[in-house]
């Protein structure tokens, strides 16, 4: 584990990211490395800034689309390369995966638009490893009315949901080998000791 990697997490709302960046964290750090840990959208002031706009605000599909990547440009000039460049680790809380997860698969912008606007903001960087946590909609559904008031996306149908998650799923069989699949149904004692084996063997 020497050169620095950038971890993304990924999964429909309620699946448990936030709930294990934390521990992943942890464990890099457990391992005496330096670990950055931010989110999209968001990371950087103007990243924040757009996310209280995209999470509230209705607009026009392409507008919230763009938006994402406005604030992803930022984040990776602000945050992401530069941690990556000092020979830190990022963890990310959401990245690419999560614009054509919820724009594409939930809400239907053409793959190709995104695409485009990938190739413009980050052409050639990649997460190094993606945990996508995965888990029904009707657990997820449950964890989130348990827990908070819900913003935009997580007041969105079923429908929504399932699309955005079969397009997680289409994306982790498009690129095997930077995606993992993480039951997210189990306890998080289990997910812990799964997400332990997968950063061992990084
Ligand atoms: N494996 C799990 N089993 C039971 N509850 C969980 C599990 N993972 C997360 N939760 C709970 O579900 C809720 C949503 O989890 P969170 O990590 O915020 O999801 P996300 O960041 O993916 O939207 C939180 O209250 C969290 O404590
Ligand atoms: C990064 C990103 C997030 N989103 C959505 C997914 C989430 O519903 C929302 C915020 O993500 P998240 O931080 O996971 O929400 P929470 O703080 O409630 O855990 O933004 C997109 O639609 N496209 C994107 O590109």
């Amino acid at each position: 584990m020497t050169s620095a990697k950038f971890i993304t997490f990924e999964g429909i709302d309620g699946a448990g990211k936030s709930t294990h960046i934390g521990y992943v964290a942890d464990l890099l750090r457990a391992r005496g490395l330096t670990v950055v840990s931010t989110r999209e959208p968001g990371g950087t002031e103007l990243g924040e800034a757009l996310r209280e706009l995209v999470l509230h605000k209705k607009m026009h599909l392409e507008t919230e689309a763009m938006l994402m990547f406005a604030s992803r440009r930022e984040h990776l000039a602000e945050v992401i390369e530069p941690a990556l460049g000092r020979g830190d680790w990022v963890v990310s809380d959401r990245f690419t995966d999560a614009t054509f997860a919820y724009q594409g698969g939930g809400r239907k912008l053409s793959i190709q638009k995104l695409e485009v606007l990938e190739q413009w903001v980050h052409p050639h960087l990649q997460p190094d490893l993606t945990l996508l946590f995965d888990v029904s909609l009707e657990v997820a559904r449950a964890r989130l009315d348990a827990t908070r008031d819900l913003d935009k996306f997580e007041q969105e149908k079923a429908t929504f949901f399932a699309d955005t998650r079969a397009e997680y799923l289409r994306r982790a069989s498009q690129f095997p080998a930077r995606f993992r699949i993480v039951d997210s149904t189990r306890s998080i004692a289990d997910i812990q000791q799964s997400l332990a084996q997968i950063i061992s063997a990084l």
